[in-house]
């Protein structure tokens, strides 16, 4: 991290939220310790008949409050560090949203692209046999994250059926619909921060036909940029992992999505009449309404919060925002709609799956999307209203009504079990 250690600035909001309310310093305290992380190296024979050890991750973070939940990240660039701090975010997303859910996350320190699809399976297939007894559908379930998808969720779900002798869909969510996938989780993150900003547009001051930035072209970007441009804004810029490009006039989201399926970059757009290639710190700095960074953590840090010419920041992705980029932003009257509610569309569908797969029985798309449109709707309006009643920032109030959530499931357990010994 650039401006501090992640898992310490991540931790800082809960000190910052607790200035805010009357909370037992327990609490806080208990909400700073993982409860469970497993480490281990997972052993895959290769195409070419050699071995390979990749480390792998699983953290349990708290389950106060429920299973813990939180999606599976392949990277190259993985550490402890960032596992846990994910699931600390997935701790406090889950209270945010009232799912009954504490927080979890995983990973596996690889580049997935560098892997042949048989080569992936067995890798993704030895990740359940590590953690199979830390997986479960009542212990702690898992999801896609960063080059993680609804294939490699298919592969789990069945190694863990195998395992288990039986088939178990609500272990996993993000699955394949012919798996017991859920209608409509392809695109939730994207379109819970969509219906977020649509129900506060007034009080964020956006309107019809919006200047949009969107930073990173993945699950979370592209489905964003799709819905942005179907009703009429303009996607003035975007970026992958190997450049970005910029449009006045706004850039043809179709031809990007086109370029992603057949595995090139955006930024082979450039060239194209009105569009051209730009710096990772020119897009962060592009003047518009919203600016959605859906890539990795740290994006916005000390030193480019100070360009940004944004009204909005959506967080699609998990922490993007240093915290001392938020005092920044937050001196230039940039407002930020803090990733534990923005991005939380997709855990919430993903809740949806694990309910349909107990119940088996399934909901249409329209359900899915009343139901996730409705507690985006509740839980934004009650983290502006909290943040107007204190005047704090929208991600201090997303913090204190997490942890009013979380401090009272704690006391309800009965303390002596939460601090004993
Ligand atoms: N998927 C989900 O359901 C949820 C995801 N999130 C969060 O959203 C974020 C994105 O996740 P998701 O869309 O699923 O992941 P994907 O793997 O689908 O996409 C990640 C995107 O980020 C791009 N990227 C990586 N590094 C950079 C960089 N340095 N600059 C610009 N772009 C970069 C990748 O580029 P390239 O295409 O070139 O590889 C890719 O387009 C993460 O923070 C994730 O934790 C949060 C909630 C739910
Ligand atoms: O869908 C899920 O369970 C979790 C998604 C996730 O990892 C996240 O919200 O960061």
């Amino acid at each position: 991290m650039l401006d501090g250690d992640l898992l310490g600035g991540a931790l800082s909001r809960l000190d910052e939220a607790a200035r805010h309310i009357q909370i037992d310093p327990d609490v806080i305290e208990r909400l700073k310790y993982a409860r469970e992380m497993t480490k281990v190296a997972l052993m895959i024979r290769m195409d070419d008949g050699s071995r390979k050890s990749f480390l792998a991750w699983r953290c349990r973070y708290d389950d106060t409050r429920g299973p813990t939940k939180g999606g599976i990240r392949f990277h190259p660039d993985a550490t402890a560090e960032e596992v846990e701090t994910l699931a600390f975010w997935m701790t406090m997303k889950c209270a945010v949203m009232d799912l009954p859910y504490g927080g979890g996350k995983g990973a596996v320190k690889l580049d997935p692209r560098t892997l042949s699809k048989t080569e992936l399976e067995r890798l993704s297939r030895a990740y359940v046999q590590a953690f199979s007894k830390v997986i479960g559908p009542d212990r702690d379930i898992p999801a896609p994250d960063v080059y993680t998808n609804a294939m490699i969720m298919g592969w789990m779900a069945d190694e863990y059926a195998t395992i288990r002798g039986e088939p178990s869909p609500a272990v996993i969510t993000g699955k394949p619909i012919a798996l017991g996938g859920s209608l409509g989780r392809n695109d939730a993150t994207a379109r819970g921060g969509y219906y977020l900003v649509d129900h506060l547009a007034k009080e964020l001051g956006l309107g019809a036909g919006m200047r949009a930035v969107v930073q990173g072209f993945g699950n979370a970007g592209q489905f964003m940029a799709e819905m942005l441009a179907a009703d009429g804004h303009r996607i003035v810029a975007v970026s992958d992992s190997r450049g970005a490009v910029a449009c006045e006039t706004g850039l043809d989201v179709a031809r990007l999505l086109a370029l992603k399926a057949e595995g090139k970059s955006v930024a082979d757009l450039a060239g194209t009449p009105g569009v051209r290639s730009i710096s990772d710190e020119e897009l962060i700095a592009t003047e518009c309404d919203l600016l959605v960074p859906a890539a990795l953590e740290d994006m916005i840090h000390v030193g480019n919060a100070g360009t940004v010419r944004a009204k909005v920041i959506l967080e699609l992705a998990n922490g993007p925002v240093t915290p001392e980029a938020d005092r920044i932003l937050d001196g230039r009257g940039v407002v930020v709609l803090p990733d534990i509610l923005a991005n939380a569309g997709g855990v919430t569908v993903s809740y949806f799956e694990w309910v349909q797969n107990r119940q088996g029985y399934y909901w249409t798309l329209e359900d899915i999307h009343a139901r996730l449109k409705a507690i985006m709707e509740r839980e934004g309006a009650q983290i502006w209203a909290i943040a107007q009643e204190k005047s704090v920032s929208p991600r201090t109030a997303a913090y204190i009504h997490a942890l009013g959530r979380l401090a009272k499931a704690i006391e309800a357990h009965g303390t002596q079990q939460f601090f004993a010994g």
